[in-house]
């Protein structure tokens, strides 16, 4: 069974085929804090104030680009609404793979002030 510090030793790599519904499933179950909303891993994070959310938009943006998977994100003034899919599956019509939920749990750990950093 795959656990969250599973995924944070992972890398996100190309993926061609998309999960189905019961993998898709067990990953959230082993991310409570996410949700499956309009085909996308979504999670709302809040913050005090809006200069504390751009902190988080920047400090996640570190492990996008280091991950090379690129989530939609929306940013108010106390809020940053993350939804993560995977474009290049499915023929590149998207879907969900590994990928979005190894960014997941990696955005979780940046937010919780544990993500130690991108591993070669
Ligand atoms: C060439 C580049 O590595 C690919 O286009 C990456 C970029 N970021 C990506 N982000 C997401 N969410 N899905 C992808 O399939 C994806 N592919």
């Amino acid at each position: 069974m795959t656990t969250t510090a599973d995924l944070l030793k992972k890398k996100c790599r190309h993926q061609d085929s998309a999960l189905n519904d019961a993998q898709v499933q067990d990953y959230l179950a082993i991310l409570p804090d996410w949700q499956l909303q309009e085909g996308r891993v979504t999670r709302t994070f809040n913050f005090k104030n809006y200069y504390e959310t751009l902190a988080f938009v920047n400090a996640i943006a570190y492990m996008i680009h280091a991950e090379d998977h690129h989530p939609i994100l929306s940013v108010a003034y106390n809020r940053c609404t993350v939804k993560y899919h995977t474009h290049s599956v499915n023929a590149g019509n998207g879907g969900l793979s590994e990928n979005d939920f190894i960014c997941a749990a990696k955005v979780d750990a940046v937010f919780a002030g544990s993500y130690d950093g991108a591993h070669s």
